[in-house]
């Protein structure tokens, strides 16, 4: 099939190179001419493990091509996948100025049917604004062409993208007509081989499962981390009580570790918008502000726990710091816990040395006017003459770091771990002072 992938960024790219691999032909397109020029050299603009041999690969086959031609982009395409970015407004709602220009775009330039899928995360009733936008241009135009709407959110986690879009748990299909959903199938039927995957539904409960499923994950993380603070006055271990409810079928395991609060371009805005669309509504979302409300508290739980330990005035105090990124496998520093852990920390005088595998480049772009803050080349130059080591991204190579560094580069041997990554009992008994979630 014909694909045209409008937005090129975490989702538009995985998006068009994932069905590119299945054998269609995909037109990426995406308003940021350097992003487009990268691509259309080889290079790829994000850290995503194996997008970028899956790129190359594609690209070098003739199956997947980059645009900033708009008019090329809607001629090419039976199917227009709209994968725009819907930051939060000042008021947390979703800001849909990107997806609703995408849409008009498609109708300035469509020449006869088009499936428009909304592949963007957006909040119930888009889909008719889209359809309203849409039909405005083409009044203007005097063209009176046919064109379907399609809600289709997806669900993939950054870090294990191409896996996730390989084989998702589900593929929500919002349609309202036929021949949107029978080419909903056509395209999804690669995926569908091992068993059927597809859930077809009316477009409103398509756009609000999407929110549901991020607002129930980051319900159970704010959750875990309130119980886990609670744990730790009771002098309780969290990580034993975690597994202890994981066990539970009805509970399971996943998504259920504490630590130094969610972050990342989706959770935080996605609880937001949701609580936005219920007050919009008359519908108090109690829980979710409690949700954000306690996420807000988490990412500062490591720095409460260094100013109880050496005071609230920091000046003087270095600090090492690991785990940059939101989450590991990822350069992405949208709303890390990092960048509001650093600022604490440097605001009360405090310099942070601070090391990631990969989200080094991306943490100078966006902190890198901090002058209290330096960063390492590696794990171990950052602990050289620090005060404490802070663990705030789960990076596998700090799992089983050299302690016996740690303690030689230190000033004494003090952890705070934000992810909880080491045994308590052990690390105390070795003579460190361990500070973690929960326990
Ligand atoms: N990042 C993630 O893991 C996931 C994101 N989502 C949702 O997918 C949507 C996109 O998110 P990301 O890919 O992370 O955003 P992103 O910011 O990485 O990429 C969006 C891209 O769209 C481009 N763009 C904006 N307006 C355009 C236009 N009119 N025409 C062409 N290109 C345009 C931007 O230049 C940018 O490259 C959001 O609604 C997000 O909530 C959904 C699931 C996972
Ligand atoms: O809509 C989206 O954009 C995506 O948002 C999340 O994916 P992502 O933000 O990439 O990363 P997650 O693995 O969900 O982690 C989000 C945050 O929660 C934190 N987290 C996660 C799991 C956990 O048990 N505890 C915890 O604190 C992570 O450290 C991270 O900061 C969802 O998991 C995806 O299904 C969804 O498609």
């Amino acid at each position: 099939m014909k694909i045209t992938v409008i937005g090129s960024g975490y989702v538009g790219l995985v998006t068009g190179t994932c069905l590119a691999e299945m054998g269609n032909h995909v037109l990426c397109l995406d308003v940021d001419p350097a992003k487009i020029e990268l691509l259309q050299q080889g290079g790829i603009p994000i850290y995503e493990p194996g997008l970028d041999e899956m790129v190359r690969r594609n690209a070098a086959a003739g199956r997947l091509s980059f645009t900033t031609d708009v008019a090329e982009s809607v001629a090419f395409g039976e199917i227009q996948f709209i994968a725009v970015g819907t930051p939060p407004d000042e008021d947390g709602s979703a800001d849909l100025q990107y997806v609703l220009a995408a849409a008009r775009n498609i109708a300035r330039h469509m020449d006869g049917y088009r499936v428009v899928v909304d592949k963007s995360t957006v909040p119930v009733g888009t889909a008719d604004k889209v359809k309203a936008a849409m039909q405005e241009v083409l009044a203007e135009r005097g063209a009176a062409l046919p064109f379907s709407v399609v809600s289709n959110p997806e669900f993939l986690k950054e870090g294990a993208a191409i896996e996730d879009f390989m084989k998702p748990d589900r593929i929500i299909v919002g349609a309202e007509d036929e021949q949107a959903i029978a080419t909903m199938r056509r395209l999804y039927a690669p995926f569908q081989r091992n068993h059927e995957r597809i859930l077809c539904m009316d477009v409103r409960s398509a756009e609000l499962t999407k929110y549901a499923a991020n607002a129930m994950l980051a319900t159970r993380i704010s959750f875990m981390n309130e119980l886990a603070n609670l744990a730790e006055t009771l002098g309780a271990d969290i990580e034993w009580v975690r597994k202890g409810i994981g066990a539970d079928p009805r509970i399971g395991y996943h998504f259920l570790y504490p630590g130094a609060g969610y972050g990342g371009s989706c959770f935080p805005k996605d609880v937001k918008a949701l609580a936005a669309t219920g007050r919009e509504h008359g519908h108090a979302m109690r829980v979710l502000n409690a949700v954000e409300a306690a996420n807000d508290a988490q990412k500062l739980r490591l720095v409460d726990k260094v100013v109880a330990r050496f005071g609230e005035d920091l000046s003087g105090r270095r600090f090492a710091l690991w785990g940059l990124a939101f989450k590991p496998n990822t350069d992405d520093m949208r709303e890390a816990p990092s960048r509001v852990i650093v600022d604490e920390l440097t605001r009360r005088g405090a310099a942070v040395v601070a090391f990631d595998p990969v989200a080094t480049d991306e943490a100078r772009r966006v902190m890198g006017s901090n002058p209290r803050l330096a960063f390492a080349a590696d794990m171990d130059s950052a602990l050289l003459g620090a005060d404490a080591l802070l663990i705030v991204t789960e990076w596998k190579a700090f799992r089983a770091p050299d302690f016996e560094r740690i303690r030689t580069s230190l000033k004494q041997p003090l952890i705070f771990d934000g992810r909880n990554l080491y045994d308590p009992a052990w690390l105390r008994g070795e003579g460190f002072e361990y500070l973690a979630i929960g326990r």
